[in-house]
């Protein structure tokens, strides 16, 4: 089955360890029809039980099919090179007609994304010739997500990280997946009565609104909602998150009464008193799953700082400079550049600003908004000197500073 445009096309499934994601790949194996497809497997475990599984399992012909195992890193980071590698030797061997990734399950899918979409100048490799991503796929596990969203644990506490360097908690793995997909495969719903599943569906909508999502058990899931879709667009996929579309706010997706869930933007154009918002922030209400955004310290006039949380985990630190910030000329370029900043823009503050939004689970919309209005400076603090207010938060290096502005002048 050739593609019309000759390019191979690629599906990735990625999602936590135990999802299934090789029950799914089975299944798409010994139910694909004429397709001749490359499989890669990516494990991380020493036993490579995945790769063993598509062997037996799935009644492939070694004409056919290929299988490929990388076994000592993962496809997403230090196997890149390897998965640039693999996919242009096996799309040169043109005996394929399409090529299905199984990534690790502590994958994150943007790199494998880029991967296809940009050429490799290192390694003087251009897959796009090649391949066209198809689809990329998330798999949830519906019943261990909650377990593994809320239980703070980290990549390291269950030894499943990839290296020294990888301090990812797993619900930040799980967002990330989640948040970059064309399609969300909700797999075991045998283990979780109807209401939940719903609820979780609903979630899941409002983490990702753009993705399909379709629910399985044992991962029957049709070829034809994975295979050939043609869904994949990296720019769609990298502003897809749920979040990142309630900020843009014309794409606010309904509320659902039925199951609690909603969301709201925080935005104020006043800093907050930084000791006060940290303090809040350490005592984090729980019925809030995922926040996101820019917020304005007062101790921290020229730099932005980001807030990212998903249930227990919470990242904060410098984002970048304020325009505000930046000097003379480089404002005023900014300025001229960005009609949406000009539309922005306080004659007094510039670009600063909090404004993140939150999604919840039964969210007390106006005590969250009450809390944090607590949190901003007072009338008297606005006109005192704001370098008196306590901040615990770590120093900033000048080299950091660089590093941000050489990041704003991009
Ligand atoms: N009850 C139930 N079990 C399932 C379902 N799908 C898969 N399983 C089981 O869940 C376990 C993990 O499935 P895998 O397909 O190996 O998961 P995976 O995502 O490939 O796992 P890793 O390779 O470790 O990341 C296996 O024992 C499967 O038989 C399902 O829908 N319901």
């Amino acid at each position: 089955m050739a593609n019309a445009d000759s390019k191979i096309p690629v599906t990735v499934l990625s999602g936590y360890l135990g999802t299934g994601k090789t029950t799914i790949l089975n299944h798409v194996l010994n139910n694909r029809e004429d397709i001749r497809a490359a499989v890669i497997v990516n494990d991380l475990s020493e036993l490579n039980i995945d790769a063993d599984l598509i062997k037996n399992g799935g009644g492939l012909s070694r004409t056919e099919e290929k299988l490929v195992e990388m076994s000592n890193g993962c496809i997403c980071c230090t196997l890149r090179e390897d998965l640039l590698r693999e996919v242009e030797r096996l799309a040169q061997e043109g005996r394929f007609d399409y090529i299905l990734i199984e990534s690790t399950g502590v994958g994150e899918p943007v790199p494998v994304a880029q991967t296809f979409s940009y050429i490799d100048e290192e390694q003087g490799i251009d897959l796009t010739r090649y391949c066209r991503l198809d689809t990329m796929v998330t798999v949830v596990d519906a019943y261990r997500f909650w377990h593994d969203f809320s239980s703070g644990e980290t990549l390291v506490e269950r030894q499943q990280s990839v290296g020294e360097d990888d301090t990812r908690d797993v619900v930040d793995l799980l967002i990330s997946q989640i948040e970059f997909c064309d399609v969300l495969v909700l797999n075991k719903c045998d283990l979780v009565d109807e209401n939940s599943l719903s609820q979780l569906e609903q979630i899941l909508r409002k983490l990702q609104p753009r993705a399909a999502l379709i629910r399985t058990t044992n991962g029957r899931v049709d070829p034809r909602a994975i295979l050939n879709t043609g869904l994949f667009n990296f720019e769609e996929a990298s502003t897809s998150a749920g979040w990142m579309q309630e900020l843009e706010q014309e794409h606010h997706t309904p509320e659902t009464d039925e199951y609690g869930i909603s969301s709201f933007v925080y935005e104020r154009r006043k800093p907050f008193h930084t000791e006060r918002f940290t303090e809040w922030m350490a005592e984090w209400p729980e019925q809030v799953v995922r926040a996101k955004g820019i917020v304005w310290l007062a101790t921290r006039n020229e730099l932005a700082q980001s807030l990212s949380q998903a249930g227990p985990s919470i990242q904060f630190g410098p984002a970048g400079l304020w325009v505000a910030a930046l000097p003379a000329a480089d404002r005023q370029a900014a300025l001229r550049e960005e009609p949406e900043l000009q539309e922005l823009w306080d004659e007094t503050y510039g670009d600063r600003m909090t404004r993140f939004v939150l999604i919840g689970l039964d969210l007390d919309k106006e005590s969250i908004i009450a809390q944090l209005d607590q949190c901003l400076l007072t009338d008297e603090e606005m006109s005192s000197d704001w370098s008196a207010i306590p901040d615990e938060l770590p120093n900033v290096s000048p080299e950091q500073i660089e590093l941000l502005l050489s990041g704003a002048a991009e």
